[in-house]
């Protein structure tokens, strides 16, 4: 029994096991389905190893009585020496042996299967889930599901159900066995052992729970040393020395407090189990020498192998009973597992689709946006309107650039025609076509996006490039990469191409993550184009190379650029100054700086003084 009070799963919620619960959980079992044949092996071998295990305490009883002098014939009048019995006890282990083995090699396979496929079911599901359901459950919490949850299942396959039907059927082939022994001495055994195994399983959970309680307590002193010593600082600048030490004790005088209670539960509970259990079965040896202690002609007499077989029996009926109260802890998790899995899977996705429906021809666009009383909120903050009644449009190879304060809208807008959410008014038109008629997938390939913060992925530079177009090849990556003026930094590293970049390997600076990402862009080629300009300053030699770079990828593309240096926007089509979610200002460069009291010269003025 676990005392030790760690209880890996103590963190998950458990359901209760009422039927609807299990019920819904069961719903797992149909990633079992395609491995049932195997899973049946498994079970069959299972069951014939648990038979030959429940054998194994008869046939040691007959050896005993063998000892005694009193023959075993088998029930062909073949009479079993004292070696015969013990080969035969030997033979029944080897046989057991190996149906463990099956056993163990099948329920494997059928867990490893399902759980890789439930893994990729759900992996799956996290690529096809629309971005706002990221948004509203943290990463740690989604990433659970497909590592602990998961494997809570997989332990279930692999373990949990295999040892519930063997503590079940050893239970009851145990009683039956006892019964056909001696029904008295079984009766009295049932009344009192398996009850002082529950108790002992009860008083277990108890212990459990204080343990937790002290380790809570102790998880709180070293929030008190770790805060302090990083911000050592604080505290000595307010000489608060004494304070945080006179803190510090009285939080580690209540853990002490809490692990000496949990260890007077402990300590009981070891004498418990010492005096408890012990004591139950001397209580029951005691009665069942007295049997074998009265005459043979007395119909209760026991031989002294049948009270041997009775013992062990004991035991065995001790151990499931102790058995199945775990089981019901470990069936609760997997329940509750299996439920959040299978909500995660039921989600619903957004319309993409990974391939080209056949004979679907593929889409054109020629890139003209309109965007028409566009209004938006959050999903996740509904209360706050974050776009106001945007109206604006853009015809095929313009660019158009947006500016305006820090959190006035400028990302959300683009966003929105990536159609990453869904709009809360107005409506999007490209081509003259609202943007919701559109193949999500196919169009989602038309528009390219170089965004603020570059995140390469773990892998080499030409893994990185190709992101735009997997099956590009080498010459057009090295075309990409030459038009995005990377390929100088790129020829200069020893591995060229190769160069592994990323976590485990070297680190870009801004400016080249930047064209590692126009890069992507270019071979990516697509009708419309979203930049979206780094706020952190780059040298200006690093820019120059940058705005060369994006300059050639706006080529012939409808671009909309969100500017954080105005410098960089003079020669777009249309400048759209955004405030507060609203159109506050919109023209050409020159009109707008004209305008002395709007925000666009205002911004300007503060820019030139600032540089
Ligand atoms: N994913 C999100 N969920 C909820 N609110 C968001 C989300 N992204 C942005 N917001 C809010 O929407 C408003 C507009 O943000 P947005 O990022 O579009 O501004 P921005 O003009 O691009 O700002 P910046 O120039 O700083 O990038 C802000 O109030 C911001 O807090």
């Amino acid at each position: 029994m676990n005392t030790s009070g760690t209880d890996l799963v103590a963190d998950a919620p458990k359901p209760k096991l009422t039927k609807e619960a299990f019920q819904r959980g069961l719903r797992i079992f149909r990633y079992v389905l395609p491995y049932r044949a195997k899973f049946i092996v498994g079970m069959v071998l299972l069951a014939l190893s648990s038979a030959t295990f429940m054998a194994f305490p008869w046939v040691a009883g007959k050896l005993v009585d063998a000892a005694n002098g009193k023959a075993f014939t088998l029930p062909g009048g073949l009479d079993l020496t004292i070696t015969r019995i013990a080969l035969l006890l030997f033979g029944v282990i080897v046989f057991q042996g190996f149906f463990s083995f099956g056993r163990i090699w099948f329920f494997t396979q059928v867990s490893e299967f399902t759980v890789r496929d439930i893994r990729q079911a759900l992996y799956a599901k996290f690529m096809s889930l629309p971005v706002p359901f990221f948004e509203k459950n943290r990463v740690g919490a989604i990433t659970s599901r497909i590592t602990s949850d998961v494997s809570t299942i997989q332990d279930t396959f692999s373990l949990t159900l295999a040892e519930l039907f063997r503590q079940v059927m050893t239970l009851v082939v145990s009683t039956v066995l006892i019964m056909v022994t001696s029904v008295k001495l079984s009766l009295f055994m049932l009344a009192t052992f398996p009850v002082l195994v529950l108790a002992a399983f009860v008083f277990g959970r108890k212990i459990r729970k204080q343990s937790k309680i002290t380790q809570e307590e102790l998880a709180k002193t070293n929030v008190i040393v770790e805060e302090t010593l990083q911000a050592i600082n604080t505290v000595k600048a307010f000489t608060n020395e004494l304070f945080e030490i006179g803190r510090y004790n009285f939080s580690l005088n209540k853990a002490v407090r809490a692990a000496l209670r949990s260890n007077l539960y402990r300590g009981a509970f070891v004498s418990f189990v010492i005096i408890g259990l012990f004591g139950g079965i001397i209580l029951v040896l005691w009665r069942g020498a007295m049997l074998v202690h009265t005459p043979i002609s007395d119909p209760d007499h026991l031989e002294i192998g049948q009270l041997v077989s009775f013992i062990i029996y004991t035991t065995f009926v001790g151990a499931s009973v102790g058995g199945l109260g775990e089981m019901y802890g470990k069936l609760q998790s997997t329940l509750g597992a299996s439920e959040r899995i299978l909500e995660i899977l039921e989600e619903a996705s957004e319309p993409t689709h990974l391939a080209l429906a056949a004979g679907q021809a593929p889409l054109r666009v020629q890139g003209n946006i309109e965007y028409r009383n566009v209004a938006f909120r959050y999903p996740t903050r509904p209360d706050l309107p974050v776009l106001q009644d945007i109206s604006f449009a853009i015809a095929s190879g313009e660019k158009i650039a947006l500016v305006g304060p820090s959190g006035a809208g400028k990302s959300t807008i683009v966003s929105l025609l990536m159609q990453f959410y869904e709009l809360s008014g107005g409506q999007i038109l490209i081509d003259g076509r609202p943007i919701g008629s559109y193949d999500l997938t196919e169009f989602r390939r038309h528009v390219g996006i170089v965004p603020q913060e570059t995140l390469l992925f773990g892998g080499s530079i030409r893994e990185n490039i190709a992101y735009g177009k997997t099956d590009a090849t080498d010459a057009e990556i090295t075309a990409a990469a030459r038009k995005a003026n990377a390929w100088q930094f790129i020829a200069s590293f020893p591995e060229g191409l190769d160069t592994v970049v990323g976590e485990r390997g070297i680190k870009l600076s801004g400016g080249q993550r930047q064209r590692v990402a126009i890069a992507r862009a270019i071979l990516k080629n697509p009708a419309i184009l979203i930049l979206d300009e780094a706020t952190s300053s780059l040298d200006s030699e690093s820019e120059k190379l940058v705005q060369g770079a994006m300059d050639e990828l706006m080529k012939d593309r409808t671009s909309i650029i969100i500017a954080h240096r105005l410098s960089t926007i003079r020669k777009v089509d249309k400048i759209l100054v955004i405030d507060g979610g609203q159109i506050v200002e919109q023209g050409s460069h020159e009109e707008l700086a004209d305008n002395e009291n709007g925000l666009y010269a205002n911004l300007l003025k503060l820019q030139f003084e600032l540089t």
